[in-house]
């Protein structure tokens, strides 16, 4: 019997040591039989850089490049395109455009993840929305709390789709809430500027349609997405506090009784109003009265489902250790996300649907074979080669491996006033970082072309770019002088195309006024990868038989730089050594 008994334990050890064994064994990446270890590795991702039209609208063609010119002679073995938006990143349709989230996940991971637009879509019209954990616990404050909507009032699909939030409101009066508040944030950066007159009719109107049965919805707040709630990666903390203000104590400068009457009239004030800056305002009844204040017993909703912009407000409103600006009342609320926008901090704690479980990134894989990294951009784009990177998660996988180095970014302006933003800082930190000789792979991200592209300004974003450019060379050089090897690409379009166009004919759209429509979006171009540096082994090539390659295929890429094949489950590489 004791017998027995011991021969199952020891046999239960030496099961438990090969697991552990292989366990140890999945993450140890082999070594590749062509490409060497040991050259540095510069990966630099230009933000929102795509390949159009080269005409006067084409600010990278406008712009002087030589550095990312010069790259562009290296095709088709240094230099190609592939894509960055729609399927190849994990997007609902290949109408999508790229975007940074969807971006860099794929860029880090290596894979193709449903992203949460996709899968939100899947929940609501599977209505599994309605049945989770996250939807019940909204749902206890129906009887005798206000259900509060809190998110960017567009149908841009990068944080948010007004299709989604139309179903959740539908939803959650089907399923009992009775009173409904909606705190909109509009946009004009996804979507065209002013569309937020297009938006809020249409909000009203579906409004209008949940009171005629019985539901009382109204809208109760509102404000522009840049100046309002969706800052990120802590930049100023003041966006997040003007929303605070409005959305849960409901107070704001601007008092109105319609937010059209809001949006009219702040426009009408002010020449250079635009979606992306309107201030916050608060909707008030014939007294004067905010009509929907967060008060305690509500359930609040935040329905974008992309994280960086979500992330301080769901701080301020889950955390009870606080302290980033007075929040003045805590109200001890329901509070989901649509998503949960951190998988490390595990926040919301609650949420309506689970985030694509981005799990086996390269990041990971690079420090698990003790490879050492740095990464580094300013605050604005901080997060994207850090948090987005390493799929959604903040924090370092090893501190002892791996720097990651935020540059502040500029505060409370907006990016055309110093459209050369820190690129040239980033440059230098890059460099410093690459000649240390204490890093195998050098990440960085230059912001320019789509921050700057964002604000519409052609002549801005043209001055953008070139100081993009400046930084790549910085980088370029110094990977020169360690005899290592670079690979420069970018997340999605942006600054190549700044206007709307005719999809026939290409020509610049008009409005009514007869003026050319300015796109302040990103866009569904291909975006260029080019590799090159004296570590690069003699007949490295791109494959020509991957044309359809996109974002998700740059993580093997970068292993096989690095001297490692790639996981099995990775989209396959696109170099060869030719023979
Ligand atoms: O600024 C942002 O939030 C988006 C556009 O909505 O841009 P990016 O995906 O490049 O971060
Ligand atoms: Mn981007
Ligand atoms: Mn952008």
């Amino acid at each position: 019997m004791a017998s027995i008994w011991l021969t199952k334990l020891l046999g239960s050890c030496f099961r438990r040591a090969d697991d552990v064994e292989e366990k140890k064994h999945d993450w140890l990446l082999p070594a590749h039989t062509k490409f060497p270890k040991g050259r540095t590795l510069a990966i630099v991702v230009l933000d929102g850089w795509g390949e159009q039209i080269p005409d006067q609208y084409n600010a990278i063609h406008v712009a002087n490049t030589p550095t990312m010119d010069a790259l562009k002679k290296g095709a088709p073995e240094h230099w190609r395109l592939i894509r960055a938006h729609g399927q190849a990143v994990g997007l609902p349709t290949d109408e999508d455009m790229g975007n940074s989230e969807v971006g860099h996940n794929a860029l880090g991971a290596g894979r193709i993840f449903e992203q949460g637009a996709k899968l939100v879509d899947s929940a609501l019209s599977t209505g599994k929305l309605f049945h989770g954990n996250g939807f019940r616990y909204i749902q206890e404050c129906f009887a005798k709390g206000t259900l509060h909507f809190i998110g960017l009032l567009s149908d841009g699909g990068v944080h948010s789709r007004y299709d989604q939030l139309q179903a959740l409101m539908k939803g959650c009066a089907a399923n009992g809430a009775r009173r409904i508040r909606l705190h909109v944030l509009t946009d004009g950066r996804d979507v065209l500027d002013e569309t937020s007159f297009k938006f809020v009719e249409q909000l009203e109107s579906d409004l209008r349609e949940l009171r005629k049965h019985g539901v009382d919805a109204l809208i109760a707040s509102g404000g522009g997405r840049m100046y309002v709630t969706m800052d990120r990666y802590e930049n100023d903390w003041n966006v997040v506090k003007r929303g605070w203000d409005a959305q849960v104590l409901g107070e704001a400068p601007h008092k109105f009784k319609s937010a059209l009457e809001a949006l009219t009239s702040l426009k009408a004030e002010n020449p250079k109003f635009n979606d992306q800056y309107c201030p916050p305002f608060v909707i008030v009844d014939h007294g004067g009265k905010a009509v929907g204040p967060i008060l305690d017993g509500d359930a609040v909703v935040t329905f974008n489902f992309r994280a960086d912009r979500m992330i301080m407000l769901a701080k301020a409103l889950e955390y009870a250790d606080f302290n980033k600006f007075d929040r003045v009342r805590v109200p001890r609320i329901h509070y989901a996300g649509m998503l949960q926008y951190d998988g490390e901090l595990k926040l919301p704690g609650k949420y309506l649907v689970s985030p694509p479980e981005i799990e086996r990134t390269s990041g990971e894989y690079l420090a698990k074979n003790g490879l050492r990294t740095f990464a580094c951009s300013e605050t604005v784009k901080f997060g994207h080669v850090t948090f987005f990177w390493n799929g959604n998660r903040s924090g370092l996988f090893n501190d002892k491996l791996e720097t990651y180095v935020e540059i502040q970014s500029d505060q409370g302006i907006t990016f055309n006033e110093k459209p050369g933003m820190k690129a040239l800082e980033i440059g230098r930190k890059a460099q410093d970082a690459i000649l240390s000789g204490k890093y195998d792979q050098v990440r960085v991200n230059l912001p320019n072309g789509d921050m700057v592209g964002h604000t519409g300004d052609m002549k801005a974003t043209v001055f953008g770019c070139e100081a993009a450019d400046k930084a790549v060379k910085m980088i370029l050089d110094a990977v020169k002088k360690v005899g290592g090897i670079y690979l420069v690409t970018a997340d999605h379009g942006n600054a190549e195309d700044m206007v709307k166009r005719n999809p026939k004919t290409g020509q610049p759209l008009l409005d009514k006024d007869g003026n050319i429509q300015i796109l302040t979006s990103h866009t569904c171009a291909p975006v260029p990868i080019a590799i090159g540096g004296p570590g690069l082994i003699p007949k490295v090539r791109f494959r020509t038989d991957l044309p359809h390659a996109g974002l998700a295929n740059v993580a093997a890429t970068m292993m096989n730089l690095l001297g490692f094949e790639a996981p099995a489950d990775y989209e396959p590489s696109l170099v060869e050594v030719a023979n």
